[in-house]
């Protein structure tokens, strides 16, 4: 088996979209549109399955917002350099809601980064990426 994607609602396609490819550095993998039960997909990544997990974005036609409740976490991506993704995020327009540092009580450094409907991505040091060439523009 394989972990294939993560799906959120979001209230704009078009603007998260602009997002996740303009200030995560991820590729728009696909869409798709389903007019009978009116909503529109997006999916994006690093890479596509079955490389990389997709983040899959699901825009229910005429809704602009959910309540997001105290469930939902986070979405986690790998960066060769936090504080330099920050920086990256930042000059983007993204909105870094905890700069880069090592997490409490531990030293992996980790930052989070929250997207246009509200959703928290944590971005962690992995310095074994940097050979990768992957991490945020
Ligand atoms: C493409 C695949 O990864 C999907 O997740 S499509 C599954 C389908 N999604 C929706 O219907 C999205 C709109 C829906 N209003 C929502 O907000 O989730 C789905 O969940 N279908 C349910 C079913 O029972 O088929
Ligand atoms: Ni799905």
């Amino acid at each position: 088996m394989q972990f294939l994607h993560t799906m959120l609602r979001v209230g704009d396609l078009e603007r998260s979209i602009e997002f996740y490819t303009n200030v995560i550095g991820m590729k728009l993998l696909r869409r798709s549109e389903n007019p009978e039960y009116k909503y529109s997909l997006a999916f994006l990544g690093f890479e596509a399955n079955p490389h990389q997990a997709e983040l899959e974005l699901t825009y229910n036609h005429g809704v602009t917002e959910y309540d997001m409740g105290n469930a939902y976490g986070h979405i986690a991506i790998g960066v060769p350099d936090a504080y330099a993704a920050c920086e990256a995020v930042k000059k983007a327009g993204g909105n870094v809601t905890r700069e880069a540092g090592p997490v409490k009580g531990g030293t992996t450094v980790i930052a989070f980064v929250q997207d246009p409907d509200g959703y928290k991505i944590e971005l962690i040091e992995r310095k074994d990426m940097a050979s990768a060439g992957t991490g945020l523009r």
